[in-house]
């Protein structure tokens, strides 16, 4: 983990339940719906591919959204979404495993688990198509990428900087997201992206992460070229399907 940076205290306090939880007594394997050929179908349809985020509440919004998860990635999928991702954090996302289970047995898009793993053992967790896995906070990337592919996930391995990424790449990642969140300080800067993206290899799938809030936003992270972007707020503020459908089709 890279500590030399600071971190903002809402995000040492996720860190920290999120090295108390336990993981999983038995190991997984996995049979992912792909989320490359996710992507390749929506550009073939024509439209943008999107992953639309369940995500209940954050440190950064007010509230709670109380909704059926389930409906509302039902709704996130009628409005064109690619894939889904769903918070599994339970402590400052609102999120479960057992949404993510219910979720991913309700659509057949490629399902994203959300959280902040550091360990192995906490993939075994629950099933899931994709699994995110921060740079910044795991110790040892290339280890849990392996393991990751080695119970079948495609890991989406989330950078900042352009030394995270080049440490991604390293690590085995296929598909890399650009946190457009700075989780020192919580601050969003769609900057981040066209600094970051311009490095990546053209084999890598390039998801856009966070702070995406309009179709103009979504035309410059593509520009910059995102293949996909992650989009949560926006989508989870009002109707989700009328959200996702304004997204996928900007
Ligand atoms: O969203 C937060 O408030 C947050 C706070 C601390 C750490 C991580 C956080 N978000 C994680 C994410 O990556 C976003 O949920 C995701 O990129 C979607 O972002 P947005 O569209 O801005 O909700």
């Amino acid at each position: 983990m890279n500590t030399s940076e600071s971190i903002a205290p809402a995000v040492e306090s996720i860190l920290d339940s999120a090295r108390e939880r336990d993981g999983g007594d038995e190991r997984l394997s996995v049979e992912a719906r792909s989320f490359p050929d996710a992507v390749a179908e929506a550009e073939r349809e024509g439209r943008v591919a999107v992953i639309a985020e369940v995500k209940p509440t954050s440190p950064t919004t007010e509230g709670i959204r109380e909704d059926d998860p389930v409906e509302l990635a039902r709704e996130m999928v009628a409005g064109g979404a690619a894939a889904l991702s769903v918070l599994t954090e339970p402590e400052h996302f609102g999120g479960s495993p057992e949404t993510l289970r219910r979720v991913r047995e309700a659509v057949d898009v490629p399902v994203l688990r959300k959280d902040f793993l550091l360990r192995e053992d906490q993939l075994d967790v629950v099933e899931a198509d994709l699994v995110l896995l921060i740079a910044r906070f795991v110790d040892d990337l290339a280890g849990l990428v392996e393991a990751a592919k080695e119970r079948g996930f495609q890991p989406l391995v989330e950078v900042h900087t352009r030394e995270e990424l080049a440490e991604a790449i390293e690590a085995g990642a296929d598909v890399v997201g650009i946190n457009n969140r700075d989780l020192g300080k919580l601050e969003v800067d769609l900057d981040t992206f066209e600094r970051v993206a311009i490095e990546a290899p053209e084999d890598v799938l390039l998801v856009a992460e966070s702070g995406i809030g309009s179709g103009e936003n979504v035309r410059r992270m593509r520009e910059a070229g995102a293949d996909a972007l992650l989009i949560g707020t926006a989508i989870m503020d009002g109707d989700v399907r009328e959200n996702t459908n304004d997204f996928t089709t900007a």
